[in-house]
This record gives C-alpha cells, structure tokens and sequence, in this order.
C-alpha cells in the first residue's frame, strides 16, 4: 500500500502520523511520503524518523479579516498545485491529513484528484483545516467522542490517536532516569508545556523549584527548545540533584514509562499517551488555541477522575507544589491511573489502519 501523509506545524499532529506509518509498516510492506512544511517541526522530525519527506509553502487562515489572509489563499492555491504534482508523481492508494494548515492544501488535492481520504482529529474540538477538509473526504477519525458532532455523521469513524499505541507497546528498557542522571526509585514528575514549551508553567517552575529540594520526589522538566537558555540562565548556580531540566526529550514513549505523576498542557496527543499508559496527571489547558479545546479536551479527563485541572490563571509555586503533593499522594495515585487507564485507546493505530485499508478497497 502507498500512503501520502500530511500533518504538522507541531507535535500533537506530527507524531500521531509517524506512530501510524510505524504501525503500517509492521503490518504490510507499505511505501510513504510525508508532505508537511519546511518550517514546523516535522521539517526535522519525520527526515529523523527515515520517512521520504517533500514541503509546501503555507501559512494558517488568521480569524480575523486580514490582508495576510488574501495572501494565504495565493499561498493555498499555488500549495494545491504542488501538492497535486506530488501526489501525481507519488500515486498514492490512500491520504491521511493529520491536522495543522499544511494537510490543507495536500488532503484537498488529492480528494480532488479521486483519491480515497481521510483526516485524523486529535483534539475534543476539530480545527478550522480539519473541518474545512470534512467537507471533501471520504472519512473522519476522532480521537474524542465529543468532536464527532463537528463533523458529517455518515464520515466520522472513532479510533483514537494511533500515538497511544506506539506508547503502550513501547518496549522500554527502564534507563531514560539514569541517562538523565536521576534515581530509578524516587517518585518522579514530568513537566513537559507540550511540543514547543509553555512560558506560564516555566514561570511557575521558576518559582516554585527552589523549594523542591527537601521534598522526597524528583522532577523531569522540559522547557520547550526556544525557552531553554534563558532557563538554564537562571537555574545556574542554584545546586539541586532532584531537578533535571533538558529542552526536548526525543524518546519520550520510554520516559514515560519511568514517571509516576505528568504535568502538562492539555494537547490532545500529550493526553492520549498518558491515558495510554495510565498515568496521573496535572493539567494546566493553553487559553490561546482555537476554541478553547485544551480546556475540553481537559475536562474530558478531569471530569471523569483521571486528572486535576490547574488553571493557567491561578497557577502559582504554591498551588503547583501542592498539586504535586496531591498527585502522588497514594491514594489520588491509584484512583487516577485506573480513570486514566479507562479514558486510554491503546488499539488506537489498529483501527484508524483498518479505516485506512477498508478506503482503499473501497
Ligand atoms: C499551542 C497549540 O496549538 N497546541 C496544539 C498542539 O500541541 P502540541 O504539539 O504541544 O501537542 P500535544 O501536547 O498534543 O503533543 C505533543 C507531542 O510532542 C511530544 N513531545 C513533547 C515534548 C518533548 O520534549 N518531546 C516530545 O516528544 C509529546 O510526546 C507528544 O507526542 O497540537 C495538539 C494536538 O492536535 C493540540 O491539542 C494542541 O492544542
């Protein structure tokens, strides 16, 4: 089979892609080709991840009447005609779009073209390309039940995210802790602002970690790559060896499996990897994204026992160790992984490829 998959600007819609090319490839002798952009990060995560990689020039629509947004659709008709000769070239049997303005152009192309399609939706509320593009395609993915209502009943299918699945059956070999220089038997905390980092938890960081030294668990804190040196900056000279604060972690599937209790974002991705696996969280939604979907996707969890919500706006040192406290504590413990465990869709790359193959036959 040959797949076309387009997906990207940040993690939440890049690795969902690759853990689903991982999962073709081990079912059949599949052929692929990424089209993504060359400035969003699967510019250099997909070539890294040895997937045949090719980029169109796009910017988002911005919601508000704008000049640039006369100047994207130039951007999106010209990145049509690009992606057409792609997809002539390439001769795909199915086109996967996995969300971020750059599946745009591509999935429209190749619907055009009478190309089976389909977009995967991470997130509890769709964004404006997924939606624009349901509109074309032959099939919806959700990965939330709460997003099939934004979608045309008789496309939606539901199959979680496929990066659940490359989580859950990770095989680790239980030495990311170490190769941070960290103990593997300490309670240890991710806290991790999603793909690209989040200034407002890094700031709670900041105040707050001086007064972790005492405390008997350990900290796994990545800062996002663009806040890094300021961070450092200010973490030098202040000695602590229950901290460890990196800019990215590459592996993240075998951390995950080494940590008691994650702090994040609310990304729909982030939350499909820690359901997977049954971890207890702390989730702290962006007020910034589109319709507010962190919050929902969030409260999917939260509301269900599986996580605790800290709001961006309260978020302080004291409240964030406190709700560090809390998310160890024992009992909070065993209650959250079981909720957790239940929200998770580690069969998720399973079904959205029998989605994908039915397509094809079709
Ligand atoms: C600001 C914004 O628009 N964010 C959106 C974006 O978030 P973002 O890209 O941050 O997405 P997620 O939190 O969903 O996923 C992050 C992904 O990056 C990986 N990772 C993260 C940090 C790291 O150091 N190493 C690493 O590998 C995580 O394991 C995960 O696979 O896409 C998500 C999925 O559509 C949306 O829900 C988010 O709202």
């Amino acid at each position: 089979m040959k797949v076309l998959v387009s997906g990207g600007g940040t993690g939440g819609h890049i690795y969902p892609a690759l853990a689903l090319i991982r999962h073709l490839e081990r079912e059949e002798n599949a052929e692929f080709l990424y089209i993504g952009t060359e400035k969003g990060l699967e510019a250099s995560i997909v070539p890294k991840a040895g997937v045949p990689f090719k980029s169109v020039h796009i910017t988002g629509f911005r919601r508000k009447i704008s000049f640039e947004n006369v100047k994207t659709i130039a951007r999106f008709v010209k990145a049509t005609r690009t992606a057409k000769k792609y997809i002539s070239d390439f001769n795909p049997d199915v086109v996967i779009g996995t969300g971020g303005y750059v599946c745009g152009p591509v999935v429209f192309a190749a619907a055009r073209a009478g190309i089976p399609t389909i977009v995967h939706e991470q997130n509890s509320v769709p964004g404006l390309t997924n939606k624009f593009l349901s509109k074309y395609v032959d099939k919806v993915a959700v990965s939330f039940e709460e997003a099939a209502q934004y979608f045309p009943k008789d496309k939606v299918v539901f199959t979680g995210n496929p990066r659940a699945s490359e989580v859950a059956e990770h095989k680790s070999d239980h030495s990311s802790l170490a190769a941070l220089g960290l103990s593997e038997n300490k309670p240890t905390v991710l806290i991790v602002g999603g793909s690209r980092g989040a200034k407002p938890i890094n700031e709670a960081v900041m105040a707050a970690f001086q007064d972790w030294k005492e405390e008997s668990f350990q900290v796994v804190y990545v800062t996002g790559e663009v806040h890094y040196e300021e961070i450092a900056d200010k973490m030098a000279g202040v000695s602590s060896n229950n901290i460890k604060t990196v800019s990215y972690i590459d592996d993240m599937p075998a951390l995950l499996k080494e940590v008691h209790l994650v702090i994040a974002r609310a990304g729909a991705t982030t939350l499909a990897e820690i359901t997977a696996l049954g971890l207890p969280s702390i989730l702290v939604p962006s007020p910034h994204v589109t319709n507010n979907h962190q919050f929902k996707n969030a409260s999917a969890l939260v509301d269900k026992g599986a996580a605790i919500l800290l709001e961006e706006n309260e978020l302080t040192a004291e409240l964030l160790t406190a709700s560090i406290r809390s998310g160890l504590d024992k009992n909070n413990q065993i209650k959250m992984k079981e909720k957790a465990f239940e929200a998770g869709v580690p069969e998720a790359a399973a079904l959205l490829s029998r989605e994908m193959k039915a397509l094809k036959k079709g």
